[in-house]
Protein backbone atom coordinates (compact mmCIF):
# COMPACT_ATOMS: atom_id res chain seq x y z
CA UNK A 1 0.00 0.00 0.00
CA UNK A 2 1.50 3.30 -1.08
CA UNK A 3 1.60 6.32 1.20
CA UNK A 4 -0.53 9.06 -0.26
CA UNK A 5 -0.67 12.67 0.86
CA UNK A 6 -3.52 14.74 -0.55
CA UNK A 7 -3.53 18.52 -0.52
CA UNK A 8 -7.03 20.02 -0.33
CA UNK A 9 -8.28 23.54 0.16
CA UNK A 10 -10.10 26.34 -1.58
CA UNK A 11 -8.61 27.86 -4.74
CA UNK A 12 -5.56 30.06 -4.54
CA UNK A 13 -4.36 29.14 -1.07
CA UNK A 14 -1.16 27.72 -2.59
CA UNK A 15 -1.80 24.01 -3.06
CA UNK A 16 0.07 23.78 -6.35
CA UNK A 17 2.99 25.70 -4.90
CA UNK A 18 3.35 23.24 -2.06
CA UNK A 19 2.86 20.31 -4.42
CA UNK A 20 5.65 21.57 -6.63
CA UNK A 21 7.92 22.09 -3.68
CA UNK A 22 7.33 18.54 -2.45
CA UNK A 23 7.76 16.75 -5.73
CA UNK A 24 10.21 19.14 -7.34
CA UNK A 25 13.42 17.37 -6.59
CA UNK A 26 12.27 13.92 -7.52
CA UNK A 27 10.30 15.22 -10.46
CA UNK A 28 13.46 16.70 -11.90
CA UNK A 29 15.06 13.29 -11.83
CA UNK A 30 12.07 11.49 -13.30
CA UNK A 31 11.50 14.09 -15.99
CA UNK A 32 14.77 13.09 -17.58
CA UNK A 33 13.13 9.89 -18.65
CA UNK A 34 10.92 10.07 -21.69
CA UNK A 35 7.31 9.33 -21.01
CA UNK A 36 7.04 11.30 -17.82
CA UNK A 37 4.82 14.28 -18.05
CA UNK A 38 5.31 17.65 -16.48
CA UNK A 39 1.88 19.06 -15.86
CA UNK A 40 0.14 16.64 -13.59
CA UNK A 41 -1.62 16.48 -10.31
CA UNK A 42 0.24 13.76 -8.59
CA UNK A 43 3.90 13.16 -8.08
CA UNK A 44 6.37 11.32 -5.93
CA UNK A 45 8.12 12.79 -2.96
CA UNK A 46 10.24 11.65 -0.07
CA UNK A 47 11.15 12.87 3.38
CA UNK A 48 13.62 11.25 5.76
CA UNK A 49 13.68 8.01 3.77
CA UNK A 50 9.92 7.70 3.60
CA UNK A 51 8.41 7.69 0.13
CA UNK A 52 4.97 9.01 -0.70
CA UNK A 53 2.71 10.10 -3.50
CA UNK A 54 1.36 13.64 -3.39
CA UNK A 55 -2.00 14.54 -4.92
CA UNK A 56 -2.79 18.14 -5.71
CA UNK A 57 -6.57 18.15 -5.75
CA UNK A 58 -6.60 21.79 -6.89
CA UNK A 59 -7.35 21.19 -10.52
CA UNK A 60 -10.55 19.47 -9.66
CA UNK A 61 -12.51 22.39 -8.32
CA UNK A 62 -14.18 23.93 -11.32
CA UNK A 63 -15.53 27.19 -10.06
CA UNK A 64 -19.04 27.84 -11.25
CA UNK A 65 -21.18 28.67 -8.23
CA UNK A 66 -23.90 26.06 -8.45
CA UNK A 67 -21.48 23.17 -8.73
CA UNK A 68 -19.13 24.52 -6.16
CA UNK A 69 -20.56 22.87 -3.11
CA UNK A 70 -20.67 19.59 -4.92
CA UNK A 71 -17.14 19.87 -6.20
CA UNK A 72 -15.78 20.60 -2.76
CA UNK A 73 -17.42 17.49 -1.52
CA UNK A 74 -15.94 15.50 -4.38
CA UNK A 75 -12.50 16.93 -3.97
CA UNK A 76 -12.48 16.18 -0.29
CA UNK A 77 -13.92 12.77 -0.94
CA UNK A 78 -11.08 11.94 -3.30
CA UNK A 79 -8.64 12.93 -0.63
CA UNK A 80 -10.35 10.96 2.08
CA UNK A 81 -10.71 7.87 -0.08
CA UNK A 82 -7.22 7.78 -1.50
CA UNK A 83 -4.99 9.43 1.03
CA UNK A 84 -3.10 8.22 4.07
CA UNK A 85 -2.81 11.83 5.24
CA UNK A 86 -4.78 14.93 4.25
CA UNK A 87 -3.16 18.37 4.19
CA UNK A 88 -5.95 20.89 4.51
CA UNK A 89 -4.50 24.17 3.31
CA UNK A 90 -5.72 27.57 4.41
CA UNK A 91 -4.34 31.03 3.72
CA UNK A 92 -2.78 32.91 6.61
CA UNK A 93 -2.63 36.05 4.53
CA UNK A 94 -6.35 36.31 3.91
CA UNK A 95 -7.41 34.58 7.12
CA UNK A 96 -10.30 32.22 7.79
CA UNK A 97 -13.13 32.17 5.21
CA UNK A 98 -16.56 30.55 4.97
CA UNK A 99 -15.29 28.27 2.27
CA UNK A 100 -12.57 27.01 4.62
CA UNK A 101 -15.33 26.16 7.10
CA UNK A 102 -17.23 24.25 4.40
CA UNK A 103 -14.15 22.14 3.73
CA UNK A 104 -13.62 21.59 7.44
CA UNK A 105 -17.18 20.37 7.91
CA UNK A 106 -16.59 17.57 5.46
CA UNK A 107 -13.07 16.81 6.62
CA UNK A 108 -14.05 16.47 10.26
CA UNK A 109 -16.07 13.39 9.37
CA UNK A 110 -12.99 11.68 7.93
CA UNK A 111 -11.11 9.08 9.86
CA UNK A 112 -7.88 9.96 8.09
CA UNK A 113 -5.33 12.22 9.80
CA UNK A 114 -5.91 15.82 8.75
CA UNK A 115 -3.30 18.58 9.13
CA UNK A 116 -4.40 22.20 8.99
CA UNK A 117 -1.68 23.91 7.02
CA UNK A 118 -1.65 27.69 7.29
CA UNK A 119 0.18 28.70 4.15
CA UNK A 120 1.76 32.03 3.23
CA UNK A 121 3.14 32.36 6.78
CA UNK A 122 6.42 33.94 5.82
CA UNK A 123 6.19 36.73 8.33
CA UNK A 124 6.27 36.40 12.09
CA UNK A 125 3.08 38.39 12.26
CA UNK A 126 1.23 35.87 10.13
CA UNK A 127 2.77 32.97 12.00
CA UNK A 128 1.41 34.46 15.20
CA UNK A 129 -2.06 34.92 13.75
CA UNK A 130 -2.65 31.31 12.71
CA UNK A 131 -4.44 30.73 16.03
CA UNK A 132 -7.71 31.73 14.38
CA UNK A 133 -7.65 28.43 12.45
CA UNK A 134 -8.23 26.47 15.65
CA UNK A 135 -11.85 27.42 15.00
CA UNK A 136 -11.90 24.80 12.23
CA UNK A 137 -11.88 22.13 14.90
CA UNK A 138 -9.15 20.08 13.25
CA UNK A 139 -6.30 20.56 15.69
CA UNK A 140 -3.10 22.61 15.62
CA UNK A 141 -2.52 24.72 12.54
CA UNK A 142 0.96 24.37 11.01
CA UNK A 143 2.27 27.68 9.77
CA UNK A 144 4.27 27.18 6.58
CA UNK A 145 5.32 29.02 3.48
CA UNK A 146 5.17 26.99 0.32
CA UNK A 147 6.98 29.76 -1.40
CA UNK A 148 10.06 29.84 0.82
CA UNK A 149 9.84 26.42 2.43
CA UNK A 150 9.58 27.77 5.96
CA UNK A 151 7.87 25.30 8.28
CA UNK A 152 7.51 22.52 5.71
CA UNK A 153 10.17 20.39 7.42
CA UNK A 154 8.36 20.45 10.77
CA UNK A 155 5.11 19.63 9.01
CA UNK A 156 6.61 16.68 7.11
CA UNK A 157 8.23 15.32 10.27
CA UNK A 158 4.72 14.94 11.69
CA UNK A 159 3.13 13.76 8.44
CA UNK A 160 5.48 10.84 7.89
CA UNK A 161 4.70 9.51 11.38
CA UNK A 162 1.28 8.56 10.04
CA UNK A 163 2.57 6.36 7.24
CA UNK A 164 2.00 2.68 7.90
CA UNK A 165 5.05 1.74 5.78
CA UNK A 166 8.21 3.43 4.53
CA UNK A 167 6.66 3.27 1.06
CA UNK A 168 8.41 2.56 -2.19
CA UNK A 169 10.14 4.91 -4.55
CA UNK A 170 7.73 4.42 -7.38
CA UNK A 171 4.70 2.35 -6.40
CA UNK A 172 3.68 1.87 -10.02
CA UNK A 173 7.01 0.59 -11.28
CA UNK A 174 6.55 -2.44 -13.48
CA UNK A 175 2.86 -1.83 -14.12
CA UNK A 176 2.12 -1.17 -17.79
CA UNK A 177 0.73 2.24 -18.59
CA UNK A 178 -1.70 2.06 -21.45
CA UNK A 179 -3.21 4.75 -23.65
CA UNK A 180 -6.29 3.88 -25.68
CA UNK A 181 -6.37 6.11 -28.71
CA UNK A 182 -8.33 6.34 -31.90
CA UNK A 183 -10.59 8.53 -33.97
CA UNK A 184 -13.87 9.77 -32.55
CA UNK A 185 -16.56 7.10 -32.62
CA UNK A 186 -14.21 4.15 -33.09
CA UNK A 187 -15.48 2.67 -29.82
CA UNK A 188 -13.03 3.83 -27.15
CA UNK A 189 -15.63 4.51 -24.47
CA UNK A 190 -17.41 1.25 -25.20
CA UNK A 191 -14.11 -0.59 -24.91
CA UNK A 192 -13.27 1.09 -21.62
CA UNK A 193 -16.63 0.12 -20.26
CA UNK A 194 -16.17 -3.49 -21.19
CA UNK A 195 -12.70 -3.40 -19.73
CA UNK A 196 -13.28 -1.81 -16.40
CA UNK A 197 -16.97 -1.89 -15.82
CA UNK A 198 -19.75 0.56 -16.16
CA UNK A 199 -18.79 2.91 -13.39
CA UNK A 200 -16.03 4.51 -15.46
CA UNK A 201 -18.59 5.73 -17.93
CA UNK A 202 -20.15 8.02 -15.36
CA UNK A 203 -18.44 11.19 -16.41
CA UNK A 204 -19.89 14.21 -14.69
CA UNK A 205 -19.16 17.77 -15.69
CA UNK A 206 -17.02 18.11 -12.64
CA UNK A 207 -13.90 16.30 -13.59
CA UNK A 208 -12.14 14.25 -11.01
CA UNK A 209 -14.18 11.44 -9.65
CA UNK A 210 -12.18 9.08 -7.51
CA UNK A 211 -11.49 6.81 -10.42
CA UNK A 212 -9.63 9.50 -12.30
CA UNK A 213 -8.05 11.24 -9.40
CA UNK A 214 -4.65 9.69 -9.65
CA UNK A 215 -3.16 7.27 -12.06
CA UNK A 216 -5.61 4.60 -11.19
CA UNK A 217 -4.55 1.03 -11.41
CA UNK A 218 -7.04 -1.39 -12.85
CA UNK A 219 -7.32 -5.09 -12.86
CA UNK A 220 -9.23 -6.65 -15.70
CA UNK A 221 -8.96 -10.05 -17.32
CA UNK A 222 -6.38 -10.89 -14.69
CA UNK A 223 -4.04 -8.10 -15.80
CA UNK A 224 -2.81 -5.21 -13.72
CA UNK A 225 -2.47 -1.95 -15.64
CA UNK A 226 -2.77 1.83 -15.54
CA UNK A 227 -4.78 3.88 -17.99
CA UNK A 228 -3.13 7.15 -18.85
CA UNK A 229 -6.11 9.21 -19.83
CA UNK A 230 -6.38 11.14 -16.63
CA UNK A 231 -8.82 13.70 -15.34
CA UNK A 232 -6.19 16.36 -14.87
CA UNK A 233 -6.60 17.10 -18.52
CA UNK A 234 -10.37 17.05 -18.51
CA UNK A 235 -10.93 20.62 -17.41
CA UNK A 236 -13.96 21.22 -19.53
CA UNK A 237 -14.63 24.82 -18.55
CA UNK A 238 -11.31 25.99 -19.87
CA UNK A 239 -11.45 24.26 -23.20
CA UNK A 240 -15.04 24.66 -24.31
CA UNK A 241 -14.04 26.94 -27.15
CA UNK A 242 -11.54 24.58 -28.67
CA UNK A 243 -12.67 21.02 -28.42
CA UNK A 244 -10.71 19.84 -31.43
CA UNK A 245 -7.41 21.16 -30.18
CA UNK A 246 -8.22 19.87 -26.75
CA UNK A 247 -8.87 16.32 -27.83
CA UNK A 248 -5.63 16.27 -29.80
CA UNK A 249 -3.73 17.55 -26.79
CA UNK A 250 -5.40 14.97 -24.66
CA UNK A 251 -4.34 12.14 -26.92
CA UNK A 252 -0.80 13.43 -27.14
CA UNK A 253 -0.57 13.62 -23.41
CA UNK A 254 -1.97 10.16 -22.85
CA UNK A 255 0.43 8.87 -25.45
CA UNK A 256 3.40 10.56 -23.89
CA UNK A 257 2.62 9.13 -20.48
CA UNK A 258 2.16 5.55 -21.60
CA UNK A 259 4.30 2.50 -22.25
CA UNK A 260 1.95 0.89 -24.72
CA UNK A 261 -0.49 2.62 -27.02
CA UNK A 262 -3.54 0.72 -28.10
CA UNK A 263 -4.66 2.26 -31.37
CA UNK A 264 -8.27 1.45 -32.21
CA UNK A 265 -9.17 1.31 -35.90
CA UNK A 266 -12.67 1.14 -37.32
CA UNK A 267 -13.29 -1.87 -39.55
CA UNK A 268 -16.16 -0.10 -41.25
CA UNK A 269 -13.92 2.76 -42.34
CA UNK A 270 -10.52 1.29 -43.04
CA UNK A 271 -7.16 2.78 -42.22
CA UNK A 272 -7.43 6.55 -42.41
CA UNK A 273 -4.90 9.36 -42.41
CA UNK A 274 -5.66 10.22 -38.81
CA UNK A 275 -4.96 6.63 -37.75
CA UNK A 276 -1.62 6.72 -39.53
CA UNK A 277 -0.88 9.92 -37.72
CA UNK A 278 -1.49 8.42 -34.29
CA UNK A 279 0.54 5.32 -35.10
CA UNK A 280 3.37 7.45 -36.44
CA UNK A 281 3.41 9.53 -33.31
CA UNK A 282 3.46 6.49 -31.07
CA UNK A 283 6.34 4.94 -32.99
CA UNK A 284 8.33 8.17 -32.97
CA UNK A 285 7.81 8.41 -29.23
CA UNK A 286 9.19 4.83 -28.93
CA UNK A 287 6.00 3.46 -27.45
CA UNK A 288 4.83 -0.09 -27.75
CA UNK A 289 1.90 -0.25 -30.16
CA UNK A 290 -0.98 -2.69 -30.58
CA UNK A 291 -3.51 -2.20 -33.36
CA UNK A 292 -7.07 -3.19 -32.57
CA UNK A 293 -9.43 -3.30 -35.54
CA UNK A 294 -12.79 -2.78 -33.86
CA UNK A 295 -16.35 -3.34 -35.14
CA UNK A 296 -15.19 -6.53 -36.85
CA UNK A 297 -18.79 -7.74 -36.39
CA UNK A 298 -20.10 -4.96 -38.61
CA UNK A 299 -18.45 -5.81 -41.93
CA UNK A 300 -18.96 -8.39 -44.61
CA UNK A 301 -16.04 -10.76 -44.51
CA UNK A 302 -14.69 -14.09 -45.61
CA UNK A 303 -11.65 -16.12 -44.65
CA UNK A 304 -9.32 -13.72 -46.45
CA UNK A 305 -10.52 -10.41 -45.05
CA UNK A 306 -8.25 -10.32 -42.03
CA UNK A 307 -5.18 -11.11 -44.12
CA UNK A 308 -6.09 -8.42 -46.62
CA UNK A 309 -6.41 -5.92 -43.80
CA UNK A 310 -3.04 -6.93 -42.41
CA UNK A 311 -1.41 -6.64 -45.80
CA UNK A 312 -2.83 -3.21 -46.41
CA UNK A 313 -1.78 -1.92 -43.03
CA UNK A 314 1.76 -3.21 -43.40
CA UNK A 315 1.99 -1.73 -46.89
CA UNK A 316 0.84 1.68 -45.80
CA UNK A 317 2.93 1.70 -42.64
CA UNK A 318 6.12 0.58 -44.39
CA UNK A 319 8.79 0.12 -43.23
CA UNK A 320 6.99 -0.44 -39.91
CA UNK A 321 5.88 -4.05 -40.16
CA UNK A 322 6.11 -5.25 -36.57
CA UNK A 323 2.84 -4.03 -35.05
CA UNK A 324 0.50 -6.77 -33.83
CA UNK A 325 -3.07 -6.51 -35.15
CA UNK A 326 -6.10 -7.92 -33.36
CA UNK A 327 -9.51 -8.03 -35.02
CA UNK A 328 -12.12 -7.51 -32.37
CA UNK A 329 -15.64 -6.47 -31.58
CA UNK A 330 -16.34 -4.55 -28.45
CA UNK A 331 -20.06 -4.84 -29.11
CA UNK A 332 -19.98 -8.63 -29.21
CA UNK A 333 -17.12 -8.86 -26.73
CA UNK A 334 -15.00 -10.72 -29.24
CA UNK A 335 -11.25 -11.06 -28.65
CA UNK A 336 -11.17 -8.40 -25.94
CA UNK A 337 -9.03 -10.70 -23.84
CA UNK A 338 -6.62 -11.23 -26.73
CA UNK A 339 -6.26 -7.48 -27.07
CA UNK A 340 -5.22 -7.17 -23.44
CA UNK A 341 -2.88 -10.13 -23.74
CA UNK A 342 -1.19 -8.53 -26.73
CA UNK A 343 -0.82 -5.28 -24.83
CA UNK A 344 0.87 -7.11 -21.96
CA UNK A 345 3.10 -9.02 -24.35
CA UNK A 346 4.20 -5.82 -26.07
CA UNK A 347 4.91 -4.29 -22.68
CA UNK A 348 7.12 -7.27 -21.84
CA UNK A 349 8.88 -6.89 -25.18
CA UNK A 350 9.49 -3.25 -24.52
CA UNK A 351 11.04 -3.96 -21.13
CA UNK A 352 13.10 -6.91 -22.32
CA UNK A 353 16.87 -6.78 -21.74
CA UNK A 354 19.11 -9.09 -23.77
CA UNK A 355 22.34 -10.05 -22.01
CA UNK A 356 25.41 -8.93 -23.95
CA UNK A 357 26.80 -12.43 -24.51
CA UNK A 358 23.50 -13.73 -25.85
CA UNK A 359 23.18 -10.72 -28.09
CA UNK A 360 26.65 -11.16 -29.57
CA UNK A 361 26.29 -14.92 -29.95
CA UNK A 362 23.16 -14.41 -32.01
CA UNK A 363 24.19 -11.38 -34.02
CA UNK A 364 27.84 -12.01 -34.89
CA UNK A 365 27.03 -14.93 -37.22
CA UNK A 366 24.42 -12.74 -38.96
CA UNK A 367 26.98 -9.99 -39.42
CA UNK A 368 29.59 -12.46 -40.70
CA UNK A 369 27.08 -13.90 -43.16
CA UNK A 370 26.24 -10.46 -44.48
CA UNK A 371 28.82 -7.88 -43.43
CA UNK A 372 28.31 -4.16 -43.99
CA UNK A 373 29.29 -3.35 -47.57
CA UNK A 374 32.71 -1.73 -47.92
CA UNK A 375 32.55 1.99 -48.56
CA UNK A 376 35.26 4.02 -50.33
CA UNK A 377 37.42 0.94 -50.38
CA UNK A 378 37.28 0.57 -46.63
CA UNK A 379 36.24 -2.50 -44.69
CA UNK A 380 33.62 -1.85 -42.04
CA UNK A 381 33.89 -4.09 -39.03
CA UNK A 382 31.29 -4.37 -36.30
CA UNK A 383 33.16 -5.59 -33.25
CA UNK A 384 30.45 -6.12 -30.68
CA UNK A 385 27.13 -4.78 -29.49
CA UNK A 386 25.24 -4.06 -26.29
CA UNK A 387 21.71 -3.15 -25.28
CA UNK A 388 21.38 0.07 -23.31
CA UNK A 389 19.33 0.15 -20.09
CA UNK A 390 16.77 2.52 -21.65
CA UNK A 391 12.95 2.42 -21.38
CA UNK A 392 12.61 1.15 -24.97
CA UNK A 393 15.00 -1.27 -26.69
CA UNK A 394 18.13 0.56 -27.82
CA UNK A 395 21.24 -1.15 -29.14
CA UNK A 396 24.73 0.16 -29.69
CA UNK A 397 26.94 -1.43 -32.33
CA UNK A 398 30.62 -0.67 -31.90
CA UNK A 399 32.51 -0.52 -35.15
CA UNK A 400 35.58 0.99 -36.80
CA UNK A 401 33.76 3.35 -39.19
CA UNK A 402 30.27 4.05 -37.83
CA UNK A 403 29.65 6.87 -40.31
CA UNK A 404 29.66 4.40 -43.22
CA UNK A 405 26.83 2.24 -41.93
CA UNK A 406 23.85 3.03 -44.12
CA UNK A 407 20.11 2.81 -43.58
CA UNK A 408 19.58 -0.51 -45.43
CA UNK A 409 22.22 -2.22 -43.33
CA UNK A 410 20.79 -0.78 -40.17
CA UNK A 411 17.42 -2.19 -41.20
CA UNK A 412 19.02 -5.58 -41.80
CA UNK A 413 20.38 -5.58 -38.27
CA UNK A 414 17.04 -4.52 -36.85
CA UNK A 415 15.28 -7.33 -38.68
CA UNK A 416 17.78 -9.86 -37.38
CA UNK A 417 17.33 -8.56 -33.84
CA UNK A 418 13.60 -9.02 -34.23
CA UNK A 419 14.01 -12.50 -35.67
CA UNK A 420 16.18 -13.61 -32.77
CA UNK A 421 14.60 -11.84 -29.87
CA UNK A 422 11.01 -11.04 -30.88
CA UNK A 423 10.33 -7.37 -30.25
CA UNK A 424 6.77 -7.51 -31.56
CA UNK A 425 5.04 -4.14 -31.35
CA UNK A 426 8.08 -2.24 -30.15
CA UNK A 427 10.21 0.32 -32.00
CA UNK A 428 13.94 -0.47 -31.81
CA UNK A 429 16.68 2.16 -31.88
CA UNK A 430 20.16 1.41 -33.19
CA UNK A 431 23.28 3.46 -32.66
CA UNK A 432 26.67 2.98 -34.26
CA UNK A 433 29.68 4.08 -32.30
CA UNK A 434 33.38 4.21 -32.99
CA UNK A 435 35.52 1.66 -31.26
N1 LIG B 1 3.15 34.90 -0.04
C1 LIG B 1 2.95 33.65 -0.41
N2 LIG B 1 2.29 33.39 -1.55
C2 LIG B 1 2.11 32.11 -1.88
C3 LIG B 1 2.58 31.03 -1.10
N3 LIG B 1 2.23 29.87 -1.69
C4 LIG B 1 1.57 30.21 -2.81
N4 LIG B 1 1.48 31.56 -2.93
C5 LIG B 1 0.84 32.32 -4.01
O1 LIG B 1 -0.55 32.10 -3.97
C6 LIG B 1 -1.09 32.06 -5.29
C7 LIG B 1 -1.89 30.79 -5.49
O2 LIG B 1 -1.00 29.69 -5.45
P1 LIG B 1 -1.36 28.29 -6.08
O3 LIG B 1 -0.32 27.35 -5.66
O4 LIG B 1 -1.64 28.43 -7.54
O5 LIG B 1 -2.75 28.00 -5.36
P2 LIG B 1 -3.73 26.75 -5.50
O6 LIG B 1 -4.34 26.54 -4.18
O7 LIG B 1 -3.04 25.62 -6.14
O8 LIG B 1 -4.82 27.34 -6.47
P3 LIG B 1 -5.88 26.53 -7.41
O9 LIG B 1 -5.06 25.83 -8.45
O10 LIG B 1 -6.71 27.65 -7.97
O11 LIG B 1 -6.63 25.61 -6.53
C8 LIG B 1 0.08 32.20 -6.22
O12 LIG B 1 0.17 33.54 -6.65
C9 LIG B 1 1.28 31.83 -5.36
O13 LIG B 1 2.45 32.45 -5.79
C10 LIG B 1 3.30 31.34 0.09
O14 LIG B 1 3.76 30.49 0.84
N5 LIG B 1 3.45 32.67 0.39
N1 LIG C 1 -20.87 -2.67 -34.62
C1 LIG C 1 -20.10 -2.25 -33.64
N2 LIG C 1 -20.30 -1.03 -33.11
C2 LIG C 1 -19.50 -0.63 -32.10
C3 LIG C 1 -18.47 -1.45 -31.60
N3 LIG C 1 -17.84 -0.78 -30.61
C4 LIG C 1 -18.46 0.42 -30.50
N4 LIG C 1 -19.47 0.52 -31.41
C5 LIG C 1 -20.39 1.64 -31.59
O1 LIG C 1 -19.67 2.77 -32.08
C6 LIG C 1 -20.21 3.98 -31.57
C7 LIG C 1 -19.14 4.82 -30.92
O2 LIG C 1 -18.67 4.19 -29.72
P1 LIG C 1 -17.97 4.99 -28.56
O3 LIG C 1 -17.51 3.99 -27.59
O4 LIG C 1 -18.82 6.10 -28.08
O5 LIG C 1 -16.75 5.61 -29.36
P2 LIG C 1 -15.61 6.58 -28.86
O6 LIG C 1 -14.38 6.21 -29.61
O7 LIG C 1 -15.53 6.58 -27.39
O8 LIG C 1 -16.12 7.96 -29.38
P3 LIG C 1 -15.70 9.45 -28.92
O9 LIG C 1 -16.13 9.60 -27.50
O10 LIG C 1 -16.47 10.31 -29.89
O11 LIG C 1 -14.23 9.55 -29.11
C8 LIG C 1 -21.32 3.57 -30.62
O12 LIG C 1 -22.54 3.67 -31.29
C9 LIG C 1 -20.99 2.12 -30.30
O13 LIG C 1 -22.13 1.36 -29.97
C10 LIG C 1 -18.30 -2.75 -32.19
O14 LIG C 1 -17.42 -3.55 -31.81
N5 LIG C 1 -19.13 -3.08 -33.19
Amino acid sequence: MANIVAIVGRPNVGKSTLFNRLVEQRQAIMDNQPGVTRDRHYGYADWTDKYFTVIDTGGYVVGSDDVFEESIREQVQIAIDEASVVLFMVDAMSGLTDLDKDFANVLRRSKKPVFVVANKSETVMRQNSVGEFYALGLGDPYPISSLTGTGTGDLLDEVVKHFPTPGVEDPNAGIPRIAILGRPNVGKSSFLNVLIGEERSIVTDIAGTTRDSIDTRYKAFGKDFILTDTAGIRRKAKVKDNIEFYSVMRSLKALEESDVVLVMLDATRGLEAQDMNIIGQAVRAKKGVVLMVNKWDAIEKDSKTADQWKKEIVQRMAPIDYLPIVFASVLEKQRIFQVMEKVMEVYENKSKKIPTSKLNDAMQPEINAYPPPATKGKMIRIKYMIQLPTPSPTFVFFCNLPQYIKEPYSRYLENKLREHFGFDGVPITLFFRQK
